[in-house]
């Protein structure tokens, strides 16, 4: 039997380290990505219908996509094409994670809708099967599937899980506006070019994981966590919206251990000692902060 309607919690994500590579002819970066799940969600509801239809409702919807093109939508489309049946469902999305914020929103959505489709139709794929899905549609959808902690290499979809040892407070700053994540690697393939760097694969180091920051993880240590922290992307992030300079410096006087741009921006990500802490900068930084703990779980189907 299948269910009348069933809903999945998504969490967004934090790039606590983003090594890129050189520009690869397939118009893709190598990444050394570990990718840590926070506990700001998104809500995808699935339910029967006579075709595809999507909904939505939260923050910054009126810049959502609600068609086709909708990864959400397309994950469905995916899904169903695989099993040789009809995307017959209609999908509500209630939006808590910033929209082209660089915490992966969309990406969230698209394993949410997996995850709560093959419930859904009663499919029942394998999660292997799910993983390669998600990479299909976008490198950054694995791991919102996956969630707890993990090193992304190629695009950032070849996952291994990382231990963490304890729990991390953060507090986001969403910024007006988003930033488009193709443009954001393309500033920084122009930045590495204006240094007579390059941009090639040949002329960019090798991204890799940095072995302190995977210890501190291991370890639950916030302050070797926030000695370690780094972004490739942060500099090209700044470049596009020099604004940000100003929100990363206000949340390290406000008593952030360290400040960084989530991914491709332009949220900003504070790292904080605790939970109180956490709550106290979040009020400091104004309403568009927001404080969550990580690490989160992956999608998650809630009980009915
Ligand atoms: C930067 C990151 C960091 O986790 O996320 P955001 O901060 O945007 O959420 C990711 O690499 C974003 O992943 P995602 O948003 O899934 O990207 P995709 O849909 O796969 O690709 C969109 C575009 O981003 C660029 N891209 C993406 C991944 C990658 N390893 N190299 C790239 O150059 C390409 O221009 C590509 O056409
Ligand atoms: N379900 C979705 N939620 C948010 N954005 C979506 C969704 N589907 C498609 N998009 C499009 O993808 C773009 C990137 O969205 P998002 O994943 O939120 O950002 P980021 O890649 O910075 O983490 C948005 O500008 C939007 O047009």
């Amino acid at each position: 039997m299948t269910a009348a309607s069933v809903t999945v919690r998504v969490p967004a994500k934090v790039n606590v380290q983003l090594a890129v590579g050189g520009l690869r002819p397939d118009g893709f970066h190598d990444l050394a990505n570990v990718f840590l799940a926070v506990g700001l969600y998104d809500h995808v509801t699935a339910a029967p219908a006579a075709g595809l239809r999507i909904s939505g409702e939260g923050r910054d919807i009126e810049s959502v996509p609600l068609d086709a093109s909708n990864l959400a939508a397309r994950a469905a489309i995916v899904l169903a094409e695989r099993h040789g049946i009809e995307p017959r469902v209609h999908l509500h999305l209630r939006k808590d994670i910033p929209v082209a914020g660089g915490m992966a929103g969309g990406s969230a959505d698209a394993a949410g809708a997996l995850v709560a489709c093959d419930a859904l139709w009663g499919l029942g794929t394998p999660r292997e099967e799910l993983l390669a899905i998600c990479a299909e549609l976008g490198s950054d959808v694995p791991f919102a599937l996956a969630g707890g902690a993990a090193l992304g290499v190629g695009r950032g979809e070849i996952l291994t899980p990382l231990e963490v040892g304890g729990a991390f407070h953060w507090v986001f700053a969403a910024a007006e506006g988003g930033l488009s994540t193709p443009a954001v690697y393309r500033e920084c393939d122009r930045l590495r070019r204006e240094r007579g760097a390059g941009d090639g694969v040949d002329d960019v180091a090798v991204p890799a994981a940095d072995p302190r920051l995977l210890d501190a993880l291991r370890a639950g240590d916030v302050h070797a966590l926030a000695a370690t922290l780094s972004n490739d992307l942060q500099s090209a992030a700044l470049s596009l919206r020099p604004d940000l300079a100003r929100t990363l410096r206000a949340g390290e006087d406000a008593g952030a251990l360290a400040a960084v741009v989530s991914g491709s921006g332009p949220t900003c990500a504070f790292l904080v000692s605790d939970e109180e802490t956490a709550a106290k900068l979040a009020h400091a930084l104004g309403p568009a902060a927001r404080p969550a703990p990580a690490p989160a779980p992956g999608a998650t189907l809630l009980p009915a």
